[in-house]
């Protein structure tokens, strides 16, 4: 089509599709941060008018010779990168919520072409800047160019979101809490994701302020950044073809009905818009997906299963500082202290359970030990090195690993790419590969063995059961061989036969492997089983910590959990 299109398409068809075909990339670039990664953005239409505004400056005012078309070119990148790179910094930077990254792409749009309109004659106000010398090429030229620029984007997107890198995107839409948890900094892929996107739609503005010969302040406005996102969303958000179909598909229907229908036109486009919507809720690339056989091997193989390292036992230890050290820990929020004057040393090798009636303060405390971003009076320090300021991914890489009450997993992966998600941090994953094989150190390995779960790498982690995903959460988490693990309700909801595995599992780790445990559990018998020590907490204090025999012997035990004790 690239090739033969000026063949046999008239002129109109062919300045609509070259535009057509720049305004897909665009879509490109925000399907990738939305449908990919999350991140619902109006602001790429602000990137790209960058890009096609620098162009036409350069060419306008400064001249059109080659060095200064080459210099335009590089501007029309460079400058949308390094803003992408602010604007990334402010939407996912330390303390953004996920509102701030929409509120800032609705604003700079806007700012944008409040730029554009009081920039005087550097950027020709309201109309624009036109009557510059462009790239010496044809109608035909330009559909060409734009064509191959638009395989180009989406030849890369694809070969993108098929990789290893591409799979963390994925995972850090699911559950970008999870993914800090296996030691990876989201906002910073995310600040990355956005700087080099916007580079790309800086890109489509130099061919655009080159096809078209013109650039005005719409092409920066927020209405142009909806549409682009209408036209992802119309043509599938999470595929590659889906946005590139929708975009071009609507936007020459648009241009069409508009020269021979003037008044009727929009009515029309409306319309199929809500109908698209009912029919087609997955776009036009879900139809395209139910028309055609779906090839094998699309989604992410489970691959050999490879015991990469064993996990030693840590040695030495008589010499070294304790696993864990925690020291008068106060929380509080507002008001309410939930803990109180908590001191803990925890060495390997040892399998802590944490017990307390409902509100004692256990979840908050694993939280404290595992995010030094909590503000909390005392210290909490691991193999010596204070966590106070450390961000959960910094504390990953200290040796803790933490598994939630509710299974945190990521929904949209298989088995398979979950547990290499868990390998992410240490091995940079491949920007352009697919790895076939799985890594994961022989503890992570038997775990797989005990739950049945290696026979499971490629079933997707939504059709687990409930059990099958805490254990496959487990198995992440030993994945990133830690030496503290901390657990929070591992048992709750499993069967009796899914519990004694986890016990299993739990005592290998700990008695065999040299780890260290720490466990929140209510299963009182299952506690008795496993644990090496418990811990007793109640009413935000540490009331008790001794051996298995010390609590079940203890009053004070019996009458906090017949509710008799209290301050
Ligand atoms: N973000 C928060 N803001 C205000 N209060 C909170 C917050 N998180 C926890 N709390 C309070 O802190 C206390 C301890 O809660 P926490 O969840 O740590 O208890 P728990 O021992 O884990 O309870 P459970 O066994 O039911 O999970 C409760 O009174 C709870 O309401």
């Amino acid at each position: 089509m690239i090739a033969f299109g000026p063949a046999f398409l008239d002129r109109f068809a062919l300045n609509v599709l070259s535009r057509s075909m720049i305004y897909a990339m665009l879509a490109v670039t925000v399907d990738l941060l939305w449908g990919y990664a999350g991140v619902l953005t109006f602001g790429q239409a602000a990137f790209f008018g960058i890009g096609a505004y620098a162009t036409a400056m350069v060419l306008t005012h400064l001249g059109s010779s080659p060095e200064l078309m080459l210099l335009a070119f590089v501007l029309a990148i460079l400058v949308p990168l390094v803003l992408g790179v602010v604007v990334g910094w402010l939407s996912f930077g330390y303390g953004a919520t996920p509102l701030y990254a929409t509120v800032i792409s609705l604003v700079l749009p806007i700012v944008v072409t409040q730029v554009a309109f009081s920039g005087g004659q550097w950027t020709g106000s309201s109309s624009g800047l036109v009557g510059y010398a462009t790239l010496p090429l044809s109608l035909a030229g330009y559909f060409r160019l734009t064509g191959i620029c638009l395989l180009a984007v989406a030849a890369a997107a694809w070969i993108f979101v098929r990789s290893d890198a591409g799979k963390v995107l994925v995972a850090i839409r699911d559950n970008e809490a999870r993914c800090a948890y296996l030691g990876l900094n989201a906002s910073r892929i995310k600040i990355a994701l956005t700087a080099v996107l916007a580079g790309v739609t800086g890109l489509a503005g130099f061919l655009f302020a080159n096809a078209s010969g013109v650039v005005a302040p719409e092409n920066t406005g927020f209405v142009f950044g909806t549409e682009l996102v209408i036209w992802t969303a119309l043509g599938g958000r999470g595929t590659i073809l889906g946005p590139v179909l929708g975009t071009i598909g609507i936007d020459y229907l648009s241009a069409s009905l508009s020269g021979q229908l003037p008044f009727l036109w929009k009515l029309i486009v409306g319309a199929l818009f809500v109908a698209m919507i009912i029919l087609l809720p997955n776009g036009l690339a879900g139809l395209v997906g139910k028309i055609l056989p779906r090839s094998k091997g699309s989604r992410g193989e489970g691959g050999p299963l490879r015991q990469a390292q064993v996990m030693q036992a840590p040695q030495d230890v008589v010499d070294k500082p304790p696993l864990l050290t925690i020291h008068d820990l106060g929380k509080s929020y507002g008001s309410l202290n939930v803990l109180q004057g908590i001191n803990l040393t925890v060495q390997p090798g040892e399998l802590v359970s944490l017990v307390g009636p409902n509100g004692a303060g256990k979840t908050t405390l694993m939280r404290c030990l595992s995010d030094g971003t909590e503000s909390i009076s005392g210290s909490v320090s691991v193999r010596g090195a204070n966590i106070a300021g450390l961000a959960p991914d910094a504390i990953v890489a200290l040796g803790v690993g933490r598994k939630f009450q509710v299974a945190s997993v990521f929904d949209s992966l298989t088995v398979a790419e979950c547990l290499r998600m868990a390998r992410a941090a240490r091995y940079r994953p491949s920007l352009v590969h697919s790895s076939q094989e799985l890594d994961l150190p022989s503890a992570a390995v038997e775990i797989l063995k005990l739950t049945a779960l290696d026979g499971m790498l490629d079933r997707p982690v939504s059709a687990l059961s409930h059990g099958l995903k805490q254990s496959l959460e487990l198995t992440m988490v030993v994945a990133l061989e830690p030496q503290l693990i901390l657990l929070d309700e591992p048992t709750a909801g499993l069967t009796k036969t899914e519990r004694m595995t986890i016990g299993t599992i739990l005592k290998k780790l700990t008695g065999e492997l040299g780890l260290a445990a720490i466990l929140v559990e209510h299963d009182l018998d299952f506690v008795r089983e496993i644990s090496s020590r418990i811990v007793v907490l109640h009413q935000g204090q540490l009331v008790l910590d001794g051996t298995v025999q010390d609590v079940v012997n203890s009053e004070l035990v019996k009458a906090i959990y017949s509710g008799g004790a209290h301050d």
